[in-house]
C-alpha cells in the first residue's frame, strides 16, 4: 500500500540544507502494523508528515493506495488526507467546545445518512467503551477516554492508513497500554494500516512489524559503508 523511493526531505536550518529523510526504497503492505522506533530528532514525525500528506517530498515518489503523492498538489493532499488518513496524536486535539461526539462527527463528511451516522457512532463508542460518555465534552473525561474518543474520530471513516505520532506519550503506562492495544485491536478489525511513532519499547512489542527508522532513513549516516543497508523484516522491502 505504501511504495517509497528516491524520497528525500530537507530542512533549511541557518542558510544550510539539511537532509532528514533519504529512504532509497521502502514498501509497506496493506494491514500491516508497525511501531515506528528511533531516537528524538531522527525524522520520523517527518516521514509520518510526508505519509498524511501534510509535507511535500522535496525528490523522489512517494504512492500511497495508487495516490503519488509526490505528484499532488497541497489542496490534493488535503483532499486525500481528509479522505483516506486517520492520525492519532499525543495531545489528542479533540475540540474542547464540542462534545466528543460532535469531534467525531466532523470528520464524517456528508456521505452518510442520518440513521447510518447515529449506527455508525453508537457502534464505535460502545467499542471503545464510551457509549454513556459520548454527549460529554472532552475535559468532563480521563486522559485515557479522551485518547479512545480521539481513536474513534480517527477511524470512523474507515481510512486505509492511521498514522499516530506517539498516541500514548502523555498517559500513565497502564491507561497506554490499554489505548495502545485498543488502536491495533481496531486496525486490525478495520483492515486499516498503522503506523505508530513510540518510544516506549515495552509498547513497540505490541506490535507484529517493529521497525527503527535507521533500517529505512539514511540521512546523517551516510558515512557508514554500504552493506550496512539491510531488510527489515515483515515490513516491506527496504533499503537505505
Ligand atoms: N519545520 C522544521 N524546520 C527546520 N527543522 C525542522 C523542522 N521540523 C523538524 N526539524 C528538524 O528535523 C529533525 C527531525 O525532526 P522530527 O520531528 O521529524 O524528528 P523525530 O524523530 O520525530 O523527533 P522526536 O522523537 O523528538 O519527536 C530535527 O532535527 C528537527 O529539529
Amino acid at each position: 500500500m505504501i511504495q517509497a523511493e528516491g524520497l528525500c526531505k530537507s530542512y533549511r536550518i541557518q542558510q544550510n540544507e539539511r537532509p532528514i529523510i533519504e529512504i532509497k526504497r521502502w514498501s509497506v503492505e496493506t494491514g500491516e502494523r508497525i511501531a515506528l522506533l528511533g531516537p528524538s530528532g531522527s525524522g520520523k514525525s517527518t516521514l509520518l508528515h510526508m505519509l498524511g500528506g501534510v509535507l511535500k517530498p522535496d525528490s523522489g515518489k512517494l504512492e500511497i493506495s495508487g495516490f503519488d503523492l509526490s505528484a499532488m498538489s497541497e489542496p490534493e493532499r488535503d483532499a486525500y488526507r481528509a479522505d483516506r488518513i486517520g492520525y492519532v496524536f499525543q495531545d489528542f486535539y479533540l475540540i474542547p467546545s464540542l462534545s466528543i461526539r460532535q469531534n467525531v462527527e466532523l470528520v464524517l463528511g456528508k456521505k452518510l445518512s442520518r440513521g447510518e451516522r447515529a449506527d455508525l457512532l453508537e457502534h464505535y463508542f460502545r467499542r471503545v467503551g464510551l457509549l454513556e460518555h459520548m454527549n460529554k465534552l472532552p475535559h468532563k473525561l480521563s486522559r485515557g477516554q479522551q485518547q479512545r474518543a480521539a481513536i474513534v474520530r480517527a477511524i470512523a471513516n474507515r481510512p486505509t492508513l492511521i498514522l499516530a505520532d506517539e498516541p500514548t506519550g502523555s498517559l500513565d503506562w497502564e491507561t497506554a497500554d490499554g489505548v495502545m492495544r485498543l488502536l491495533l485491536e481496531v486496525c486490525q478489525e478495520n483492515g486499516s494500516t498503522l503506523i505508530t511513532v513510540t518510544h516506549d519499547l515495552h509498547l513497540a512489542e505490541l506490535f507484529p512489524v517493529k521497525l527503527h527508522i535507521s533500517e529505512i532513513n539514511g540521512a546523517g549516516r551516510r558515512e557508514q559503508p554500504k552493506e550496512n543497508g539491510y531488510k527489515a523484516a515483515g515490513a516491506g522491502g527496504v533499503g537505505a
